[in-house]
């Protein structure tokens, strides 16, 4: 990021961007209108001979009036513009997080990335209100003031821009440190929500195991660290502002004290001088909102750092992969089957195994042998380090991936349900399901009575996670979702382990409708489930060490 990324999600409101600069014009003319329109209202009143000051007075109250209505206006389309490029840039991010390999969020807390996406982006919102809409105007007001101030007294204005070095130096020392504080406090702001997320996530074991103290000892750790650098954080903003202010006015000060030499060489009129006054009172504004901008700038810039670090990582391979297949026959082939996780040992060293269409698989052994990494590499959420994985004879990375995954029916250790009905969580497996298709996945996976003993039936509300079934039941629905697309290629990864004995007997029993005509992977070590294999394979740290034909 990514400078380069805000702007192209800021590209479709060019309209609307184009009007905030068309606003901010408009009210800056407005703004340096008013010294003048000011002046000459003075020259009125001072000149107590002269005209009435009434259409002078008429005249500033008009400006006046049209400045704050631009304003307005401008503020009503710039915050509107800055929450439609951050919804972009939220979506983007979501569908970015969604988009990674799996391996890239195993290398992250949640929490963080949950951070990142929500109250991060959040901040981004006043970096964006300020900068697109504050800046631009305010500068051009602070050069106009200038140039008019120009225009009656030369050797004053021309003092001004000896004020910026000043401003700029002070400026960078402090924005240093606001940038190196505000990067930390987003990773501490993170920390603290991670640790959120997991007491959360954890609360049964929290409580089981009566860790609640330490619990909250950790979080007000993170409080506290969150806290203390927020408070730096501040007390440098809260002493920038008013000594931009300070230096503004001080320079406010000596200009009042020049202007007098104009004043009596009778090169400057009276109105004149009330004129310089009030373009120097303009131009004390835009300074002091310089610390506030540039505070924000230096936020944003850490923000933006680990969101462009975050949208550089790359996508999972494989979605635009040359081939497409509409149904697999269901051959698949471990072909000498290499692959490490990051960091650790090899969890496969070399695995070689063909499972016929229509065969039904048993793969055992001891946890930790490599069971479930073959099956997340058939799954493709990961590349071999050596070897392939065929499908009906094709390699799998040149498969494209959603043809692939759609080919696999899967049912993974811990169910992964949605906090939806039960009804919804089965048509998750297909996309326009109809209630007929669920009662009929829910029937082959022997959930079917199941259900209608829950309160709603399949309208019942399941919980994140399914946390208001019991551990057998959220697997018989994870079943019927993997079941109601009626893949070619079934994965039960210990899918029937909390089936209590009867489901489970009934399972077997009736399990011939449900994987007939289909390439089975049963990854079990319950004798119930090896006995409906045609072939068991046992694994052991990443080899296979045994083979037999089911009896
Ligand atoms: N995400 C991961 N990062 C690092 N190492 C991992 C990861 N997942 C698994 N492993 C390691 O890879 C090896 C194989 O794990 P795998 O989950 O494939 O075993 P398994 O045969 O399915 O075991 P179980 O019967 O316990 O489910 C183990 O040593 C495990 O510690």
């Amino acid at each position: 990021m990514t400078l380069a990324h805000l702007l192209d999600l800021a590209r479709p409101h060019r309209a609307a961007l184009l009007l905030m600069v068309l606003l901010g014009t408009a009210e800056t003319g407005a703004l340096l209108a008013l010294p003048a329109l000011g002046g000459r209202l003075a020259g009125h009143v001072l000149d107590a001979a002269g005209a009435s000051p009434l259409p002078a007075a008429l005249l500033l109250g008009l400006a006046l009036a049209g400045a704050a209505a631009l304003r307005a206006l401008s503020a009503v389309v710039s915050g509107r513009t800055a929450a439609a490029i951050l919804a972009g840039l939220r979506t983007r991010v979501h569908d970015h997080l969604q988009s990674l390999p799996l391996a890239v969020h195993q290398r992250h807390a949640q929490g963080d990335l949950l951070a990142l996406a929500t109250f991060e982006i959040a901040r981004l919102g006043d970096f964006l209100a300020v900068t697109l809409v504050g800046l631009p105007a305010q500068l051009l007001t602070a050069l106009g003031a200038v140039v008019l101030m120009a225009r009656i007294d030369p050797g004053l204005a021309l003092a001004v821009p000896l004020a910026v070095p000043v401003f700029f130096l002070a400026l960078r020392v402090a924005g240093r440190r606001l940038r190196a504080l505000a990067q930390r406090t987003q990773e501490a702001e993170a920390d603290l929500v991670a640790a959120a997320a997991e007491d959360l996530a954890l609360l049964p074991a929290i409580r089981s195991f009566v860790r609640e103290d330490a619990a909250s000892a950790r979080f007000a750790r993170r409080a506290e660290r969150v806290r203390e650098l927020e408070a730096r954080e501040n007390d440098i903003q809260a002493t920038l502002s008013p000594l931009t202010g300070l230096v503004a006015g001080l320079g406010a000060v000596a200009l009042l004290a020049l202007s007098g030499r104009g004043l009596r060489a009778g090169t400057t009129s009276p109105a004149e001088m009330v004129s310089l006054f009030l373009y120097a009172a303009l131009l004390t504004r835009p300074v002091a909102d310089l610390a506030l901008v540039y505070g924000r700038v230096q936020a944003a810039r850490g923000i933006l750092a680990r969101l462009g670090a975050l949208l550089d990582e790359a996508p999972e391979p494989g979605h635009d992969a040359p081939l497409r297949m509409a149904r697999a026959q269901g051959d698949i082939a471990f072909e000498d089957l290499r692959f490490a996780h990051p960091d650790r040992e090899e969890a496969l060293r070399g695995v070689a195994l063909s499972v016929r269409a229509g065969e039904t698989l048993a793969l055992t052994g001891p946890n930790g042998a490599g069971k479930s990494t073959m099956i997340a590499l058939l799954l493709r959420f990961m590349d071999p380090s050596g070897g392939a994985v065929r499908l009906d004879g094709t390699d799998i990375r040149d498969i494209r991936l959603a043809d692939l995954r759609r080919q696999i029916g899967w049912v993974p250790q811990c169910p992964l349900l949605l906090d939806a009905s039960v009804r919804d969580n089965i048509a998750f497996g297909l996309e326009g399901a109809t209630d007929a298709q669920v009662e009929r996945a829910a029937r082959l996976a022997q959930a079917h009575d199941m259900i209608l003993s829950l309160p709603q039936g399949y309208a019942t509300r399941i919980g994140e996670n399914g946390v208001r079934l019991s551990g057998g039941q959220g697997q018989r629905i994870a079943l019927a979702r993997a079941l109601i697309a009626d893949p070619p290629v079934l994965v039960l990864d210990e899918a029937t382990s909390m089936f209590d004995l009867d489901a489970e007997a009934a399972f077997v029993a009736a399990a011939a409708a449900a994987l007939r005509d289909r390439t089975v992977i049963l990854v079990t070590h319950r004798p119930a489930m090896l006995a409906l294999a045609d072939r068991i394979v046992t694994l052991e740290d990443g080899r296979i060490v045994a083979q037999r034909a089911a009896a």
